[in-house]
């Protein structure tokens, strides 16, 4: 079995008169065949692992050239043992199959395949062909047959047709992953204000770069949102984009999840299986929450930083895949270094940018827009009229402060529309908690007939008292006064509200 993954130097390169089947001519097809489907750059990016068998040495050393020439990256096998051998310990993406094998013969090879790798595309070439054995190779599950002698520009199309049939598999899968997601248009990130107007404008310098992105900010901030646009506006914008929460992975899968795993690799791994670095080749990964990955992962992912290459679990054989890395995060990853949960290296690979991303209560002046966004893509409409929000809604809006940020905006945006009259949204129609800041933010709009829906008559008049005391500065006596009450009551109530807190 030999492996070749680049070109070899041109001194060792037969002269084009030793290879039979490869010509001038030939040549020249398979290069244009692969300009007209893939520019130069595609190509380098997706390198499709090829198992190649084969029992002619003439074939295989030209073989041995060509392909990775082409940018193909090829085990060359001389048998059907050999490749079976192979097949066991890594995956292929495709393979091209002589029939006529001594010891294990092509068809031992494609049953081989279909049993411990069914998502390697094979196609059978054969100086032997006949219609009885093309049919058979067809039901077998063939992606092409191949008549010997096989011209290599023959071999480089088939290959690239098997390349974009897993490109769209790729992309099929990651839009998968991603529909339930999926909340609406492309990643419109509202707000113009100076805070989101700096973030914008990293965005557009970042994007055009293949280099890591660590975000960073408070839950529901919106780094999802930014990683999409940052994949949007990149050059991999038409390849997947995967976004993972590292910290709902099942802590025994994680690293086949990331990286996949072949058949029988553990028990329950019944089929052979991609992970998420595979589906998103050519494209981004988004790792969210990045703080939760555990210690060994931590390193796994640093060493694809530094190599470009993954491993599925069972596997002996590592490959290339081309794949950018976002990560977020809301919890500090130098105090995490610091006391030993997170690795400094690992830090110092994925933060070549940092990005902060703003909490709402600090941009404020973004959350009209944001608001009048976030109803028009519930009601799944373009644009709603500046009136669908009264005044009132709007100062209660810009109050409170938000720690679920546009997450927290958009759920409580949604409550209201449901309770409107479907015309304006009243302060009575936002959920009662954000009216409770709002008052506690000095909204003089806030109903407390609304107030009292959802509060008890102890904890309104626990407000109140605070209220007016935070309004005296602390001077008891005045406060009495004003709520008109005994200063002995202020005092009893005010012991009663320290005792329940400490509680
Ligand atoms: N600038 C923005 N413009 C429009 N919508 C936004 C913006 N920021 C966030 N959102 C919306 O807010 C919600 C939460 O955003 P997102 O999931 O990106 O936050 P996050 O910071 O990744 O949250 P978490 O930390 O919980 O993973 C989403 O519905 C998203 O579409």
């Amino acid at each position: 079995m030999n492996r070749v993954r680049a070109s070899p130097p041109a001194s060792a390169q037969p002269s084009l008169w030793q290879q039979p089947f490869v010509d001038q001519f030939d040549r020249h097809r398979a290069n244009e065949g692969l300009k007209l489907t893939k520019t130069a750059d595609e190509t380098a990016r997706h390198k499709l692992r090829v198992l190649f068998v084969d029992d002619e040495d003439a074939i295989r050393n030209i073989m041995s050239i060509e392909l990775p020439r082409l940018g193909f990256d090829v085990t060359l096998c001389a048998d059907g043992a050999e490749a079976i051998e192979a097949l066991n310990k890594q995956s292929f993406d495709a393979a091209i199959i002589d029939l006529r094998m001594p010891n294990v013969d092509g068809w031992g090879v494609v049953d081989h395949i279909n049993e411990v790798a069914p998502e390697t595309e094979f196609v059978i070439s054969t100086g032997h062909g006949d219609m009885d054995e093309a049919i058979h190779a067809v039901r077998k599950g063939a992606f092409d047959f191949l008549p010997k002698p096989t011209k290599l520009f023959e071999i480089a199309n088939v290959l690239n047709q098997i390349g974009e049939k897993l490109a769209l598999q790729n992309k099929a899968a990651a839009l998968e992953s991603q529909i339930r997601k999926v909340e609406g248009p492309k990643s419109d990130l509202i707000g113009d204000g100076p805070l989101m107007a700096k973030v914008k404008m990293l965005i557009q310098k970042i994007a055009p770069t293949d280099s890591t992105v660590l975000i960073l900010g408070e839950t529901g901030s919106g780094k999802e949102m930014v990683a999409r646009r940052i994949h949007e506006l990149s050059k991999r914008a038409d390849k997947p984009f995967v976004a993972v929460n590292c910290g709902a992975l099942p802590e025994n899968l994680v690293e086949s999840e990331f990286f996949g795993h072949r058949k029988g690799a553990f028990t329950g791994a019944e089929t052979a299986r991609k992970g998420l670095f595979e589906v998103a080749n050519g494209g981004t990964l988004f790792l969210d929450e990045l703080g939760e990955l555990d210690k060994t992962m931590q390193v796994k992912l640093l060493r694809f930083l530094e190599s470009g290459e993954i491993r599925r679990v069972g596997e002996n054989e590592s490959f290339t895949v081309d794949v950018r890395i976002l990560c977020a995060t809301n919890r500090d990853l130098t105090e995490m270094a610091a006391e030993g949960e997170f690795r400094d290296d690992l830090i110092f690979r994925i933060n070549t940018f940092e990005m902060h991303l703003p909490a709402l209560r600090d941009r404020q002046e973004d959350i009209p827009e944001l608001a009048r966004h976030l109803i028009a893509r519930h009601l799944k409409k373009s644009d709603i009229s500046d009136e669908f929000i009264s005044p009132e809604a709007m100062d209660i809006l810009t109050r409170h402060d938000w720690s679920g940020n546009v997450r927290e905006l958009a759920n409580g945006l949604e409550h209201a529309v449901i309770l409107s009259d479907g015309h304006t949204i009243k302060p009575e129609d936002l959920p009662a908690n954000i009216l409770r800041s709002a008052r506690a933010n000095g909204a003089a709009s806030v109903p407390f007939q609304v107030l009292g829906d959802t509060k008890t008559l102890r904890e309104i008049e626990r407000d109140v008292i605070l209220q007016t005391l935070n309004r005296n500065g602390g001077d008891k006596p005045s406060t009495a006064k004003e709520l008109g009450i005994a200063l002995k009551t202020l005092y009893n109530k005010l012991n009663q509200y320290d005792a329940t807190q400490a509680a």
